[in-house]
């Protein structure tokens, strides 16, 4: 019902949604596939806090590294920074001590504050300096992410522009790509939250310093009042990925019955079939389960949440009962247990902020491992480096031989041992049933595909002994699925030759070749036209006027060998006859492979390629392919008849048209 997006229809999770189940007479809706940026989460939910601890480390480490590469200053402002804030707020803890020993200390008043001066100027300098260090780590944290970003978002694109064209036919790699389509926020995060986690791991380990350093029993108290506290936050935090990730079937449902209600493209179907009821029974039905399951879960967290708070208060309640005690029995002065309470109350906060960053490190953690297994990955999709690099010389010939190509989970190759021979200046035709190979032969000439097996020579070498970049550029094509680039429609035509300038003259003649210069000029600004709806003023095309424009970047180079796959589908007679016959002109000088189902504009072709299940299986001229009688000439004569009949019917009196 939704296309490729769809998968099985079983929520994942276990749980079932009404509507869902088998026992359901009533048409269900599809199950989308699991959300591809619920990685983190998904894993944050699924782990145990040993596995979080555990990991956190490397991605830690990660981090490190990823921005250290990206900005060595920055990074180490932060580094620097990060510390010395952690150092300073130690020397806080240790001067707010000796305040507080000399505050209590006997004497007058006066004199007590005057001792107490020099330890009051330390601290306020102490508390300047870190919070300059804290502007400063700010500063280059700002500076330093978008950076990161950037970086990493351009590798991922270097990737992705750069790998052969059958990664995309692997299904994993298109999902993986997507998932790592997040890197760059991932590893931002990642980042920001690494930097905030040593901050924060800093700060705690400055006040445990600290504490040892004023009474080493006062670490015991502090680790009594801080540690339920935080287990009961992590624990809490581990909840609440479990309710979001409960809720995720629920999302995506709602996602899809957003798009079927209340979105363009289906809302004339929806009203032509009657489909309201059964939506909104749908709707109704998938989120009374969903909510409740939230809800229980919701409770849990509220409990947890609550508990975690019940503990840290008992604990930190039995820190001062303990403090009183010690004060009591004289084993520490007051103004260390004044410290203390002052150090607890510093510890907790900073332990409020680790536990979220600890969460964010493994969460957006995942994240950053999709993107860098992508990239790991993908690099068996680069293209093989070699060549000799020479540039190659004006084409005399193509020669193919023994190629084939099976794509991936097919039995049956799609090209199969095909040999055959093409000169320079002429034009060429590929024919045969759909699926018979033509598209995925002319691929490999162009050198989009790679081959399973045999070779393509131009002028009797391999085309990956040539530098395949001059190569390309000596080769257009023009794609059956020609992609509707958001430009204007001048640059539309132009990115058929992005190396040479993009002068006015060159495309108005090319789209003169390929019918499309009329037709441009009447748009509403002329072949400044943006040909996307997207944008303001942004114009669509009708499919004929889009495969002109398509035509037009394929002859903006005059390239010396021009694929045309099925340039003419769309196109209405006329502009039909006009393009075939700028495909003639070519004839003679430079080279054309032409792939068409309207056998009529073969004719001219020198030579025609018949293939069959992806074999070529016959090969010659119009005329002696029609004299054999064989599956060009069967082919032929079924499109012949089909007009024989029309014109017998509507246009009678008329001569019939010769049919070879
Ligand atoms: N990316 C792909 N992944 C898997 N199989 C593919 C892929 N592209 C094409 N095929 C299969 O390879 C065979 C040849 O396809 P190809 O597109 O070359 O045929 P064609 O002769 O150009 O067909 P048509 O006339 O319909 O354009 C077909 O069976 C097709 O299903």
């Amino acid at each position: 019902m939704t296309g490729a997006a769809v998968e099985s229809v079983r929520p994942a999770g276990g749980e079932e949604p009404a509507g869902t189940g088998p026992a359901s007479a009533e048409p269900v809706l599809p199950e989308l596939r699991a959300m591809w940026w619920e990685t983190g989460v998904r894993a944050r939910a699924e782990a145990g806090l040993f596995a979080v601890f555990a990991e956190l480390p490397r991605l830690v480490a990660e981090a490190v590294r990823v921005s250290w590469r990206t900005d060595r200053f920055r990074t180490s402002v932060v580094a620097v920074t990060t510390v010395g804030a952690g150092v300073m707020s130690a020397f806080g803890l240790l001067a707010t001590q000796r305040v507080l020993v000399e505050l209590f200390a006997g004497g007058p008043t006066g004199d007590k504050v005057m001792a107490a001066l020099p330890a009051l100027v330390a601290l306020a300098v102490v508390t300047a300096i870190r919070a300059g260090m804290g502007i400063a780590s700010g500063y280059a944290q700002n500076g330093l992410t978008p950076r990161v970003g950037r970086a990493v978002e351009r590798r991922l694109f270097e990737v992705t522009t750069a790998v052969r064209l059958d990664a995309f036919d692997a299904d994993a790699f298109a999902d993986e790509m997507e998932r790592a389509s997040r890197g760059d926020e991932a590893v931002v995060s990642l980042v920001q939250a690494s930097m905030n986690l040593l901050a924060g791991l800093a700060g705690l380990l400055a006040v445990g310093v600290a504490v040892v350093v004023i009474h080493p029993l006062l670490l015991l108290a502090l680790l009594v009042a801080t540690l339920p506290k935080a287990w009961a936050t992590l624990r809490a935090g581990h909840l609440r990925y479990q309710t979001y990730i409960a809720g995720s079937v629920r999302r995506r449902r709602q996602w899809l019955l957003r798009r079927l209600m209340a979105e363009r493209d289906s809302a004339p179907e929806l009203r032509s079939y009657g489909l309201r009821r059964f939506l909104l029974d749908q709707y109704d039905r998938v989120m009374g389960v969903e909510t409740d399951i939230q809800l229980a879960l919701a409770r849990r967290v509220t409990t947890t949440t609550s508990l975690g708070a019940v503990i840290g208060g008992l604990a930190t309640g039995a820190v001062y009962v303990l403090l009183g005690l010690l004060l009591v029995d004289g084993r520490i002065p007051l103004a260390a247990a004044a410290t203390c309470v002052v150090a607890v109350q510093a510890a907790q906060r900073s332990l409020d902020a680790l536990t979220f960053q600890i969460d964010r490190v493994y969460t957006e953690g995942q994240h950053v491992g999709d993107y860098t297994g992508f990239l790991a990955r993908a690099t068996a999709y680069l293209p093989a480096e070699g060549g000799s690099g020479e540039a190659p010389p004006p084409l005399q010939e193509i020669a193919v031989r023994g190629l084939s190509l099976r794509y991936p989970d097919r039995d049956t190759p799609a090209v199969d041992d095909v040999t055959l021979t093409i000169r320079a200046g002429q034009t060429v035709a590929f024919v045969g049933e759909n699926g018979s190979g033509k598209t995925t032969l002319a691929a490999m000439i162009a050198l989009l595909r790679t081959p399973s097996a045999g070779v393509v020579e131009w002028n009797g070498r391999p085309l990956a002994e040539w530098d395949v970049g001059q190569l390309r550029a000596r080769i257009a094509v023009v794609t059956q699925e020609y992609h509707k680039w958001p430009f204007t429609a001048a640059t539309n035509i132009a990115i058929g030759d992005v190396d040479s300038e993009a002068r006015q003259d060159r495309i108005e003649a090319a789209a003169a070749r390929a019918v499309a210069d009329d037709m441009i000029r009447e748009l509403p600004y002329g072949y400044e036209t943006l040909l996307d709806r997207t944008f303001a003023q942004g114009q669509d095309l009708s499919g004929g006027q889009w495969q002109r424009i398509t035509a037009a970047r394929g002859f903006l180079r005059d390239a010396e060998l021009l694929i045309m796959d099925e340039p003419s589908s769309a196109l209405d007679p006329r502009a039909e006859d006009a393009l075939f016959q700028a495909i003639r002109d070519r004839q003679g000088r430079v080279t054309t492979i032409l792939i068409t189902h309207r056998l009529a504009n073969v004719r001219h072709a020198d030579r025609i390629f018949v293939l069959h299940h992806g074999v070529l299986v016959e090969a010659g001229s119009h005329a002696e392919l029609m004299a054999a009688g064989g599956r060009y000439a069967e082919l032929f004569a079924l499109q012949a008849a089909g007009y024989d009949d029309t014109v017998d019917r509507h246009l009678p009196g008329q001569r019939r048209p010769t049919t070879s």
